[in-house]
């Protein structure tokens, strides 16, 4: 049998029934099963092969479904996924109708809480414990978050508010890194925690200390004692956690199974909110991911065999690109400024970084400072870029409009990942920004190839004034979206049939299913024209004059219904007094999950197929 322990695992409690020794055998069947089968699927890796034995040691102290653990960003749940009874849905990981890669309550009772986006797991579980003291229920509430997602704003709101929660275990995943090396004064203040040789006690002193805190009792103190794998010999001192009102236990070896679920278990009693810093490695067991944590992060199926390449952001994407124009724009322009949060790779903004230096800001997980950071270099005349994938922008949206737009400031917002996107599913869906982004009057450009997006965003950097944006897709290019070039217009009519009376209409990456529908409405004898937008508001002049002509228009957009560009235009073309058929198609079910974007596309009746359909409806009922 290839993992005889793992095997033994099937059901939340079956860990708790293995032997302390046979907790490392079961750790590397665990990574040894997380590298093949991610290998074969795509996923979060480095991350992943980073918490296993922390992961195993919560499971063989806890009791699951009664304790819970929320994970931050929940991109480290495989471990929790394996041990609560899912390995056989990690053959289709990410994939339509197989297990999400991040927490899913839908999936399981340990499952607690949705998550995706970074820095809630404090808030959550404070809300959680808080519920079991006024319920009168029983259990402990762990909150697992690494050092990336502690640098995010919530975090701080969620400790001043914490309280004296004495069923609350924070554990805080210190592995230096977020998805590139972590950065700012948070990052440095929990390396001086684990290096300063001031922060370190005598043995004594610190078990003295631990002795006098109520919480935690000597079983604590025993497993220190045997502390040689705890690294320097573990800490108890002074540090913002405590003025935080925790009591704080660290740094940890994040590796040691043994000493880890021995400590766990031990802290069945405690007065107060416990903070255990672990220390680990990102990437553990697989050579090239501690090599390079980073390039593994997010990895799409790769060959074990051949571990030369695998992509983090592969290098033909519509985010490479905007980087590297943003930074040759950069040179001109040397008001330009470049920030990203914690995804200089995911946006493209290494080249920037590498090019301008002075200029380049990784703010870390903190999108809402990212922004009003970006107002105020604004408001001293500089010209910064904000790139930040298009869900993620949601956390900003009372900075955009408080900080950026009441100022009308120059600020260009970078939206990448807009539209649908793969695996990573409901949380991390495009599908709100032309709707947020026009509420919020933000000029808004939506380029559907490489020429759209070099024109557009140069001439943004150049001509632009006050807040603007330009959104483009995750990945590459589509070669019939390349093959349409760049006009410099505002919209065109990109297919234009004799006698059409219907016309399809759509912008960015989506435009690709108008063109393929209007082929097959003309396979069917009808003729359908086809019109894309690269400005999506406010909407071009003359647009509607263009639109008017037509019985029919179909509008199709990767965004929800709700408020989106669609509605928008509908309504405009009412005003001008337009009576025709329109038909919208967006996105209906706001909880997209993982699937790849033909099928989300047909789910959501945006494929070519569905279109089509829709158009030989409504020409039957123009008929009839
Ligand atoms: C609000 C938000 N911003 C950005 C991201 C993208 N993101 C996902 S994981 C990650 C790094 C997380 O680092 P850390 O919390 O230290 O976890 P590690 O992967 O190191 O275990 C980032 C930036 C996100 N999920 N949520
Ligand atoms: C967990 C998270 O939020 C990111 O790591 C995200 O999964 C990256 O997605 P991309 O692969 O699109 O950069
Ligand atoms: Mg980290």
């Amino acid at each position: 049998m290839r993992y005889p322990l793992l095997s033994r695992i099937n059901r939340p409690g079956d860990v708790k029934k293995l032997m302390p020794e046979e907790l490392p055998v079961l750790c590397e069947e665990i990574r040894s099963f997380l590298i093949e089968s991610v290998s074969a699927t795509g996923g979060h890796l480095s991350s992943n092969l980073g918490v296993v034995e922390l992961t195993v040691a919560l499971h063989k102290a806890l009791v699951l479904p009664r304790d819970k653990i929320v994970f931050d960003v929940g991109h480290q749940c495989y471990t929790h996924k394996l041990l609560t009874g899912r390995r056989a849905g990690f053959a289709h990981l990410r994939q339509k109708d197989g297990i999400s890669g991040f927490p899913c309550p839908a999936e399981s009772d340990c499952d607690v809480f949705i998550a995706g986006h970074g820095s809630t797991s404090l808030s959550v579980a404070i809300g959680i414990a808080r519920a079991k003291k006024l319920k009168k229920e029983p259990g402990k509430v762990v909150a697992v978050i690494g050092d990336g997602a502690f640098t995010g704003g919530m975090v701080y709101e969620g400790m001043n508010n914490v309280g004296m929660l004495n069923n609350l275990i924070v554990i805080l995943n210190d592995n230096k890194m977020s998805i590139s090396k972590n950065v700012g004064e948070i990052a440095n203040y929990l390396t001086r925690l684990r290096t300063d040789p001031k922060y370190f006690h005598a043995k004594a002193q610190m078990e003295n200390a631990l002795e006098s805190i109520p919480v935690l009792g000597s079983g604590v103190v025993r497993v220190l004692q045997g502390g040689k794998q705890i690294i320097r010999r573990g800490i108890y001192h002074s540090t913002m956690f405590e003025e935080m009102g925790f009591q704080y236990v660290g740094p940890v070896d994040g590796h040691d199974v043994i000493q880890l679920s021995q400590m766990l278990t031990n802290l069945q009693e405690q007065a107060a909110p416990l903070f255990i810093h672990i220390v680990t490695q990102k990437g553990k067991g697989l050579k090239p991911a501690e090599e390079n944590p980073g390039e593994f992060h997010s990895v799409s199926a790769f060959d074990l065999n051949h571990l030369t390449n695998p992509e983090v952001s592969p290098k033909d994407s519509f985010s490479s690109y905007f980087g590297a124009k943003l930074s040759t724009l950069g040179n001109e322009c040397t008001k330009l400024c470049a920030i990203t949060a914690a995804m200089k790779y995911g946006t493209g903004l290494q080249f920037f970084k590498h090019d301008h230096p002075d200029r380049f800001f990784d703010v870390g997980m903190a999108e809402q400072h990212a922004v009003t950071f970006a107002a105020g270099l604004a408001s001293q005349g500089l010209l910064p870029v904000v790139a930040i994938y298009s869900t993620f922008f949601q956390r900003a949206y009372d900075q955009m409009i408080h900080d950026v737009c009441l100022m009308r400031l120059n600020v260009l917002f970078a939206v990448d990942r807009a539209g649908l996107v793969p695996g990573d599913g409901e949380t991390h869906q495009g599908i709100y920004d032309p709707a947020f982004f026009s509420q919020m009057q933000i000029e808004t450009y939506s380029p559907a190839n490489y020429a759209e997006l070099d024109h557009w965003l140069s001439y943004l950097v150049r001509k632009g004034q006050g807040p603007r944006a330009i959104r483009y897709p995750r990945g590459e290019e589509k070669p019939s979206m390349a093959a349409l070039g760049c006009t410099g217009n505002l919209f065109d009519l990109i297919e234009q049939r004799e006698g059409a009376k219907i016309v399809f209409v759509s912008y960015g990456a989506e435009t690709e299913e108008i063109l393929a529908a209007g082929d097959l409405l003309l396979q069917k004898g009808i003729a359908a024209d086809c019109c894309k937008l690269v400005r999506i508001y406010p909407l071009p002049e003359g647009l509607c004059d263009a639109l008017k002509k037509y019985d029919t228009v179909i509008f199709a957009e990767e965004c929800v219904k709700d408020g989106g560009i669609g509605q928008q235009l509908c309504f405009a073309l009412q005003q001008a007094g337009w009576t025709g058929r329109f038909v919208l198609h967006a996105v209906n079910n706001r909880h997209l999950l993982h699937a790849n974007v033909p099928q989300l596309r047909k789910d959501q009746n945006l494929d070519a197929a569905s279109l089509a359909q829709s158009a030989l409806g409504a020409e039957s009922e123009n008929k009839a």
